[in-house]
C-alpha cells in the first residue's frame, strides 16, 4: 500500500478544512493509500513533520493558505528529500493554487491530486530561506502578515483589503540600488515584488506578461515613489489595465540582489520574511514537483 502525509492547517482561511475533512478523505481512499493525518498546531508545525517524517511516505498533500504550502516546501528543503505534493487551497486568498489551475473546492482538488500530473514547478530562494510564489518589501507588506487571523477566518479576503487600505496613509520610499544580469538601478521605492505567480494578493497580472512558473526566472516589479502625488492615480490605472507607467519597472531575472539603506520588512508567501539591509534573491528552477490537474493552460518553458 502507499503511504501518504496529509497535513492540514485548520485555521487557514475560514477555517473551512473543518468541514471538508471527510470528503477530501473520501477522495483519498479511493486509491489504496494508507493516510497519517496532521492538522497543524502552531506556526511552523508544518515544517517539523514534514522535514522529520516526510521521506517515509510516496506523496504528501497539504491544506491551507499559501503558508502552509511555503511550510510544507521549506521542510522538504531543509529535509534534503523532495516527493510529489499535492495541495488543497483553504486560504483567504489562494494566489498559487489559481496560478496552477489547481480547483477551488476542496473535494474537487482532492481528487485532482489524484488523477493529476507532477509539474516541477520554479521555487525561490530569500537568502537562507525559501518562498514559493512571491518574495515582497515595502507597502502593503505587512498587511499580508499582519491581518489577524480571527480577521481572516471571519471576513476572508475582504480582511487584507481592509487592512491594505489602512496602510495607504503609511505610504514609505526606501532608498536602494538593485543589481542583476537583465536591469541594475538605484532610487526611491515604494514597494518591490519577486513573485512566481499569474496573482498576488488576488490581483490577477500585476506580476506582469507571460508569466511561466517553471522556466527559471522571476518576475520582479519595483514601484518607484513617484515625484509628485498627483501621479499615483496613473499607477493604479496602470496596475488595474495593465498598461506600461514611467514610475513601474517590470523585468525578469534568475538573481536579484538588493542594498538598502536601512533595515527593511519582507514578506514570503504571506508570512513575516524578516527585515534585512541587503537581500539575495535567487530561482531554483523546477525544485517543487506539485500535484496539478490535467490542465492545458499551464504554461511550460521547453
Ligand atoms: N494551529 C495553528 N494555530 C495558529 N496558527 C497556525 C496553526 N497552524 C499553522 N499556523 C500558522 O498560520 C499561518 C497562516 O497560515 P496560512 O497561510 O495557511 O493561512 P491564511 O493566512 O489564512 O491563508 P492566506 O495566506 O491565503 O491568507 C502560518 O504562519 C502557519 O504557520
Amino acid at each position: 500500500m502507499k503511504r501518504m502525509l496529509f497535513i492540514y492547517n485548520p485555521r487557514s482561511g475560514k477555517g473551512v478544512v473543518r468541514d471538508q475533512l471527510s470528503y477530501i478523505l473520501e477522495e483519498f481512499s479511493r486509491d489504496d493509500y494508507e493516510i497519517v493525518v496532521h492538522p497543524t498546531i502552531e506556526p511552523k508545525d508544518a515544517t517539523r513533520i514534514t522535514q522529520e517524517f516526510g521521506d517515509a511516505f510516496d506523496l504528501i498533500v497539504c491544506s491551507g493558505g499559501d503558508g502552509t504550502l511555503d511550510e510544507v516546501v521549506t521542510g522538504m528543503q531543509t529535509g534534503r528529500f523532495t516527493r510529489p505534493l499535492g495541495y488543497i487551497p483553504a486560504g483567504s486568498t489562494n494566489d498559487y493554487a489559481q496560478s496552477l489551475g489547481i480547483p477551488k473546492q476542496m473535494r474537487k482538488a482532492a481528487r485532482s491530486i489524484m488523477n493529476g500530473t507532477v509539474y516541477q514547478c520554479d521555487l525561490g530562494r530569500l537568502d537562507d530561506s525559501y518562498f514559493v510564489y512571491v518574495a515582497a518589501f515595502g507597502a502593503f507588506v505587512e498587511v499580508s502578515y499582519d491581518t489577524p487571523q480571527d480577521m481572516k477566518n471571519l471576513l476572508g479576503h475582504a480582511a487584507y483589503v481592509i487592512r491594505g487600505m489602512q496602510s495607504l496613509n503609511n505610504l514609505k520610499a526606501y532608498h536602494l540600488r538593485y543589481e542583476s544580469r537583465e536591469m541594475s538601478g538605484e532610487g526611491d521605492f515604494l514597494l518591490g515584488m519577486i513573485t512566481n505567480s499569474d496573482s498576488v494578493g488576488g490581483f490577477k497580472g500585476i506580476t506582469g506578461r507571460d508569466v511561466t512558473l517553471n522556466d527559471g526566472v522571476f518576475e520582479v516589479v519595483l514601484f518607484h515613489s513617484p515625484a509628485l502625488a498627483v501621479e499615483y492615480p496613473a499607477m493604479i490605472n496602470s496596475v488595474l489595465n495593465k498598461t506600461p507607467n514611467k514610475n513601474i519597472t517590470y523585468f525578469k531575472t534568475s538573481k536579484l540582489e538588493i542594498w538598502f539603506d536601512e533595515p527593511v520588512s519582507w514578506t514570503r508567501d504571506g508570512e513575516f520574511g524578516g527585515k534585512r539591509k541587503h537581500a539575495v534573491i535567487e530561482n531554483i528552477p523546477r525544485a517543487i514537483p506539485i500535484i496539478v490537474p490535467g490542465n492545458d493552460d499551464l504554461k511550460t518553458a521547453e
